[in-house]
């Protein structure tokens, strides 16, 4: 009986290794908590298809590699080079292991700030918001451990943001489906995702026994723009936040497009930039039962927030 089916895929790895890290200088402490996720590939085809275990990493050991790297990484402030770090020590160490994918969420610990002139505290902090910093590297060894490729993607998850004006939307298609107005006025909310991609950057490969060197430029040396430049995620989210703000929105998509390109404007190093921008629904409230005008866009204040469903408004902006 010949064989019907045939592995043409498969990768595993570790979820939602829950890691949080303080560094201290004296007595200032910075703080990262990360949710991470290490998924492998490589010569591991017999654990699923001959039941043989030999070839493979336990996922238990990829969680303390994780936590040991947690330890002794002077990157794990920055999640870009914590995720490369941590990869790049795997696809070395392992002869088998080709590609490594780190998966990072960073959670945010924003530091308090006490007194009358508002003084930041050296080690108390607070959790400012729902939204996560988003790393997702491949560190790639296929091509031969001395010719490891990072492929790195940046953003932002979870931002939540809404204005009360400067947002119509008008024009649309009208035919026997159409049921919703032209609006010149109405709120626009949404939950921000966004990612940017970087060119694939080569790697040095370790040159210790342990396979644990990893080499960055220092951050404030790092080319502005470029994958190793710690400030384009606070660029990405001013950009993102201030045309929300002040664009005089005609659509999410014509907003969604302009946020793309500025970031890759201000930024040299990002190759594309992806959005997915829930369009969460405000609809007035219909008062007009009662003899009061809830509807027209000017007098309309009362909204009934709306969970589902929403638009769903995705592109991607890529440089030329
Ligand atoms: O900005 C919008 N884009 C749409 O595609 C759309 N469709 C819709 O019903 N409302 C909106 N709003």
């Amino acid at each position: 009986m010949p064989e019907l089916s045939y592995l043409s895929s498969a990768r595993y790895g570790k979820d939602a290794v829950r890691v949080f890290r303080v560094v201290r200088d004296g007595s200032t402490h910075t703080v990262v908590e990360y949710n991470v996720k290490v998924l492998l590939e490589g010569d591991i085809e017999i654990s699923y298809t001959e039941a043989d275990n030999s070839v493979v990493v336990a996922t238990d050991s990829m969680k303390n590699i994780t936590y040991y790297l947690a330890k002794v990484s002077p990157h794990i402030l920055v999640p870009e080079r914590f995720a490369l770090h941590l990869g790049l020590h795997i696809v070395s160490k392992y002869a088998h292991i080709h590609k490594a994918f780190v998966d990072i969420e960073q959670l945010r610990w924003s530091r308090i700030f006490v007194g009358k002139d508002g003084k930041p505290h050296p080690y108390s902090f607070m959790r400012d918001g729902d939204e996560k910093r988003i790393v997702k590297a491949e560190i790639d060894g296929s091509a031969g451990k001395h010719k490891i490729l990072g492929r790195i993607s940046g953003g932002i998850n979870d931002l939540l943001v809404l204005k009360s004006s400067g947002s119509s939307f008008t024009s649309f298609i009208r035919d026997e489906y159409t049921l919703l107005k032209e609006v010149d006025d109405r709120i626009f909310s949404t939950s921000v995702d966004l990612s940017y991609t970087f060119a694939p950057i080569s790697i040095p490969p370790p040159k210790d026994e342990k396979k644990l060197d990893f080499v960055a430029p220092a951050l404030d040396q790092a080319e502005p723009g470029s994958v190793w430049d710690p400030s384009v995620l606070e660029r990405a989210r001013t950009a993102t936040l201030e045309i929300f703000a002040t664009d005089e929105s005609a659509s999410v998509q014509a907003t969604l497009y302009k946020m793309g390109q500025r970031i890759i404007e201000e930024n040299a190093g990002v190759q594309t930039v992806s959005y997915e921008l829930p369009n969460k629904h405000y609809i007035p409230v219909d008062m007009s039962y009662i003899g009061l005008d809830n509807l027209t866009p000017a007098k309309a204040e009362v909204f009934q927030p709306v969970a589902a469903p929403s638009g769903l408004i995705t592109a991607t902006v890529s440089r030329k």
